[in-house]
């Protein structure tokens, strides 16, 4: 499935290639960081910071895009999403922001058209919610956080 998606380039976006997948089957497109040229932004460990992205779009009503880590950036440099998968609304329309988090030991140096983040754009199911008294039963009932095991093992309840 395929759909278009307007997308506003702001003006220190303009010059950056616009995110694209990089393969065939790719999940996200790639989001660069759109620094003024020449700038640096250094993260030292744990710090956080909003990098701009240059874009703002219109997704259409239902959709959702998710901000997503590069898992290459994750695991080699410890830069990740600090609140993943970031959402944006359908109604949006401002800049698309990457929040990214240092968790690495190192500083990471970031420049103009790094590509710091993925962005996966998906349906959005809304829903109604009914109030009742009454949930139906289950075989997990209120069971959860480890309820069936943390080893592998089963535990009989
Ligand atoms: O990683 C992110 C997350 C959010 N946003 C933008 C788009 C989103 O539609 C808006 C609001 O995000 P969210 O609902 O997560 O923020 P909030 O803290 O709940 O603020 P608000 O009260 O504005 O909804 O901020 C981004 O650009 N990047």
């Amino acid at each position: 499935m395929s759909i278009d998606v307007a997308v506003r380039v702001l003006p220190h976006g303009a010059g950056l290639p616009l995110p694209a997948y990089a393969t065939s089957g790719a999940a996200g497109l790639d989001l660069m960081a759109a620094l003024a040229e020449g700038e640096t932004l250094t993260l030292a460990p744990l710090a956080r910071a909003a990098v701009p992205t240059g874009l703002a779009l219109a997704l259409p009503e239902g959709f959702e895009a998710q901000v997503r880590p590069r898992s290459g950036l994750a695991l080699k440099q410890g830069l990740t999403v600090l609140n993943a998968p970031g959402t944006v609304d359908s109604d949006y329309r401002g800049e698309v922001k990457v929040l990214l988090v240092n968790l690495g030991a190192e500083p990471v140096v970031l420049a103009r058209g790094q590509r710091i983040a993925q962005m996966v754009v998906a349906p959005v199911t809304r829903i109604k919610l009914v109030e009742t008294g009454d949930l139906d039963e289950t075989t997990r009932g209120d069971g959860g956080f480890g309820s069936t095991g943390l080893d592998g093992r089963q535990i009989s309840r």
